[in-house]
């Protein structure tokens, strides 16, 4: 049986433990909070996200205590939002991952320091990249709870490791296939944040599904510009794992960036629209990031430069927008 920590009570770490638990793996949850802990032991549901999902005491193992957690496990996957991921790691000591694979889920960065996830992993527990992978593709918790047919995307340097990962997510409902793609795909599902934002903002404001569809178009050039000055390598930007996370994450009903960019294009401020949100929008962090990073790239932006300019610079989103909108063809 592999044996699984699951770090993060969040949205995605509850349908990731649904479907590796449900596949047999044996998965050490460890959560933040020991109230939300006992409640899943007592009544085998995690009561903030997806809480119809019913789990199998004998294969999930809820805990507040990480060092327990991780020790047990020969997996880590991350799957708290990427703001908090940092504080998180800290805690444990820097041995504790010589001999485990860590995927992370997290489709954000590392905030102050502008680097991935998987690049702050390896620094700080001094590991190879081949020990880690990302889980990639256009995949809501909502519909996992649902068991709607959904497709993942594991990558990683290591095609031993993807495959393996591969392996422990496939089932009636879920496709997995390996990348190695690593940079790229964790670049493109940062920057897909930032982009349904955007669209959500434009929706807010009273765009339509006309001028969307330019943006999300004119959206993929900019993925394209910006993962390419980064990371030069031939890459397919049509696949799933890019553009499909690109159109789920700013077309559906249950994207928290969407939500959140729609919000402020009605009028909320940034605090307001969190405060609302029982999640957590990784744009908000990610615009901020990359608009750091690309000071050095210089690479044309126009629609992560208009979401920072709304989200960091408080000005007008119908201003930003209107400016995006001479930009577009
Ligand atoms: N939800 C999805 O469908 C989905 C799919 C793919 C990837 N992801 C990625 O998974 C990661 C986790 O997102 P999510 O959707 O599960 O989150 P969420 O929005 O459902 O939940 C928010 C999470 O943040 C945690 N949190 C809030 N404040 C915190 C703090 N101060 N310190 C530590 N943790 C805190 C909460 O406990 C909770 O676990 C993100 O990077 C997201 O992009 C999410
Ligand atoms: O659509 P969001 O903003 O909730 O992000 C969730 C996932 O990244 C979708 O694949």
């Amino acid at each position: 049986m592999e044996k699984i920590a699951m770090i993060g009570g969040g949205s995605w770490a509850t349908a990731l433990a649904k479907i590796l638990s449900e596949n047999g793996a044996r998965v050490g949850w460890w959560m933040r909070s020991k109230d939300d802990v006992q409640h899943l032991q007592r009544t085998r549901h995690n009561r903030r996200y997806l809480s119809s999902v019913a789990f199998d005491l004998t294969r999930i193992f809820p805990s507040s205590d990480l060092d327990a957690v991780v020790k047990e496990a020969d997996w880590l996957v991350l799957a708290v939002p990427a703001a908090f991921v940092k504080d998180v790691l800290d805690k444990l000591d820097r041995d504790t991952l010589r001999h485990k694979r860590i995927i992370t889920a997290i489709k954000g960065m590392i905030p102050g320091k502008n680097i991935l996830v998987t690049d702050y992993v390896a620094e700080r527990f001094r590991l190879p990249h081949a020990q880690l992978g990302v889980v990639a593709g256009p995949c809501h918790a909502e519909e996992v709870a649902l068991e709607k047919q959904s497709y993942l995307t594991i990558g990683s340097p290591s095609p031993e490791l993807a495959e393996d990962f591969c392996r422990l997510l496939r089932n009636r409902y879920v496709k997995a296939h390996p990348m190695d793609d690593l940079d790229g795909i964790e670049y493109c599902a940062v920057m897909k944040n930032i982009i349904a934002l955007t669209s959500g903002i434009a929706h807010g404001l009273g765009y339509g599904d006309n001028f969307q569809a330019v943006l999300v178009s004119n959206a993929v050039q900019e993925m394209r510009r910006f993962v390419h000055a980064l990371n030069p390598q031939p890459r397919d930007l049509s696949a799933s794992a890019y553009l499909g996370d690109l159109l789920v994450t700013a077309y559906s009903q249950f994207s928290r960036n969407r939500t959140f960019g729609n919000m402020i294009g009605r009028g909320y401020s940034v605090k307001s629209a969190q405060m609302e949100m029982n999640m957590v929008a990784e744009g908000y962090y990610a615009v901020k990031s990359i608009h750091e990073l690309n000071k050095k790239l210089l690479v044309p932006m126009p629609i992560t430069s208009a979401a920072y300019h709304i989200l960091y610079e408080k000005i007008s989103p119908a201003v930003e927008i209107e400016l995006l909108k001479e930009k577009f063809k």
